[in-house]
């Protein structure tokens, strides 16, 4: 049984990660986890990963009409120019920490049991992508978390956002892993440096989050995993692994220092023209949604400081456009946003901003690129704006109780913002565009561990099944 959270999800319910801890990811009992299925399954669609040709007679919802080329040109966005205009210098190579490891891609991810925060901007040159430090038979193991091991292979960590990776190849089996057991973990401050996203197309970042009441009192302080830096994290089982990574934010790491390092340079790169994309994947209770989205009631009124990347993202959105349109007055400098919020659950796209709304296709057409056909889009000028939109429709997800997390997110999430900005200049209007897309990803799982059964256990199947295909 799916439980709308509508009420139970936005509500003081949910303590806040200062009180998390506790039982955050305590399965819940029965009558917590009734309520009715939300979402209609159609037959006859195709699957959602095969997108559909433009249905005749079927018209998008209107939309800003297209530039007339000789009137509206679209200007190239400049990365450097944006990088002088705000303030960052390039950084020169020898300024730039040693990377551990290799420095070239040698595996592909595969994942299993753990989370990844991901961020990607259109532009740019290089990928700098997650690097391991030995070579070895493929294999699949966990990073991240704080999450003791537990005997006969649970080694994902499963506490804080992290990522598992697997070589290509057969498997293998690995002997039980090591366990550090204490209290206290190193702290790594993470590098604030907004001009490396303008040169690197992807970067991943990893989260771990700290361990929880339960897992403390089940499996005291023992963790599977240490940290030597802010790039790496070792995996300390037979033979221990080393991982390199764009970033590997620690427990301590809070909301604010991971929205710096990785949200910050999302936005800069939108108001540069730069397509972005943040996307958080992991294990089921390793903490997406509240990296994501964290705690977004009273927000209006009492700004959470645990509240996540997605409202933090908006309110330093509004700001710097506010501040630009104010500089460049003379140009008639003028933004517009507009906002989507959908769910993939189980196959099927849902409007969480009309939940009435299923099972919408996806369509791709040369002048639209790919989209989501009749997918609402809804106006937005301030971070009031986002907030309400966040709360509708993240009451209207599906959420249900696993033996791993209390609340867990049983669909994708994708909040969409188009940026769009039009100013004037030697007689001529320009206008430019870019979406960011916000994703908190269903948690991957293991049956046997999240305990999913029946509804859970198609829900999971699927999860688990669409996450495959994104890796690929
Ligand atoms: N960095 C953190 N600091 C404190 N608490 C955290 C942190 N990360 C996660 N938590 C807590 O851990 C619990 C699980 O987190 P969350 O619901 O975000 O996991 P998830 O990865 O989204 O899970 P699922 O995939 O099942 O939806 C929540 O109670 C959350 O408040």
């Amino acid at each position: 049984m799916v439980r709308d959270l509508g009420a139970a999800r936005r509500t003081p319910a949910r303590p806040s990660a200062s009180e998390a801890g506790n039982d955050e990811n305590a399965p819940g009992d029965g009558s917590d986890a009734a309520a009715a299925a939300l979402v209609g399954a159609a037959e006859s669609r195709p699957p959602l990963l095969a997108i559909q040709p433009q249905a005749s007679g079927l018209k998008r919802k209107p939309e800003s009409p297209a530039p007339t080329p000789s009137k509206l040109p679209f200007r190239t966005p400049e990365k450097a120019a944006a990088r002088s205009r705000f303030g960052w210098a390039p950084p020169r190579a020898e300024e730039l920490p040693p990377r551990m490891g290799a420095t070239t891609m040698t595996t592909p991810r595969a994942h299993r049991g753990k989370a990844v925060l991901a961020a990607s901007s259109e532009g740019g040159s290089t990928h700098s992508t997650p690097t391991k430090s030995v070579s070895k038979p493929a294999y699949s193991v966990g990073l991240s978390g704080t999450r003791p091991v537990t005997s006969g292979g649970a080694r994902g960590p499963g506490s804080g956002l992290g990522c598992s990776m697997a070589a290509r190849g057969a498997p293998v089996s690995f002997g039980p892993a090591t366990v550090v057991s204490s209290v206290e973990v190193p702290q790594f401050e993470l590098r604030e440096d907004p001009s490396f996203w303008m040169d690197n197309n992807v970067q991943v970042v990893i989260r771990v989050r700290p361990l929880n009441n339960s897992e403390k009192t089940l499996h005291g302080y023992n963790r599977c995993l240490k940290q030597e830096s802010a790039q790496t994290i070792t995996w300390i089982g037979q033979p221990e692994t080393r991982f390199t990574f764009d970033h590997v934010a620690c427990e301590g790491v809070n909301q604010e220092v991971l929205f710096r390092v990785a949200g910050l340079p999302m936005v800069e790169n939108c108001m540069a023209g730069y397509n972005s994309c943040v996307f958080a994947y992991g294990q089921t209770g390793s903490g997406k949604t509240y990296t994501m989205l964290g705690e977004i009631s009273d927000l209006e009124v009492r700004p959470s400081p645990e509240r996540g990347m997605t409202p933090r993202i908006f309110e330093f959105l509004f700001a710097r456009i506010r501040a630009e349109e104010e500089s460049r007055r003379d140009e008639k400098l003028k933004y517009n946003c507009k906002c989507s919020f959908l769910e993939i659950y189980n196959e099927q796209i849902t409007d969480l901003l009309d939940p009435s709304s299923t099972n919408l296709a996806l369509r791709e057409d040369i002048r639209n690129g790919v989209y989501v056909e009749n997918l609402t889009e809804l106006e937005v000028g301030c971070v009031n704006d986002i907030i309400k939109l966040l709360m509708q429709g993240s009451m209207n997800r599906k959420v249900a109780a696993t033996n791993m997390n209390r609340e867990s997110s049983r669909s994708h999430s994708v909040f969409t913002c188009i940026i769009e900005s039009t100013w004037e200049k030697d007689s001529t209007t320009n206008l430019r565009f870019a979406r960011l897309n916000l994703v908190d990803l269903a948690g991957s799982e293991r049956q046997r561990t999240s305990g999913a059964e029946g509804e859970r256990l198609k829900e999971a199947a699927n999860i688990n099944k669409s996450l495959s295909t994104l890796v690929l």
